[in-house]
């Protein structure tokens, strides 16, 4: 997984400095900070309502709370991208929670 969030993260800062007519991303950027916040709460409402019609619902609602859920997660690292953070920091964090640093991760399993 950390080898397409890597992937991901070198097109996102390849966008972040192209022109926004040609780019989602770069359009993003260009509109700012408020609206890319607007678009990480759009997708957490839209995953939260896909996830209540995933409880109990069928092989469709599944895969649309995955759907919604790449949305959110995809806004989530514009944002951190907007503000100079990336997913490298927030996997260290998860890492340093689960009682090993992100760089040892491999090493220690
Ligand atoms: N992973 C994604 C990705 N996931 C979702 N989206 C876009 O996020 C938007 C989802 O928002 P909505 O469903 O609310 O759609 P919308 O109503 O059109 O959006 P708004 O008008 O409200 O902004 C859609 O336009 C999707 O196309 C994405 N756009 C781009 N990527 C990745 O980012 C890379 C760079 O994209 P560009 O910047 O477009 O080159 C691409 O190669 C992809 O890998």
């Amino acid at each position: 997984m950390s080898d397409i969030l890597e992937r991901l993260h070198d097109v996102l800062e390849e966008r972040r400095h192209a022109a926004p007519e040609d780019s989602y991303v770069a359009a993003l950027h260009h509109k700012g900070l408020n609206k890319i916040l607007e678009k990480v709460g759009e997708e957490a409402t839209e995953t939260l309502l896909a996830a209540k019609d995933a409880e109990g619902g069928g092989d469709e609602q599944r895969q649309a709370l995955v759907a919604e859920t790449a949305d959110l997660w995809f806004h989530s690292l514009v944002m951190l991208s907007h503000l100079d953070l990336d997913h490298r920091q927030v996997l260290d964090e998860l890492a340093r929670r689960f009682g090993v640093s992100g760089h040892d991760e491999k090493a220690s399993r």
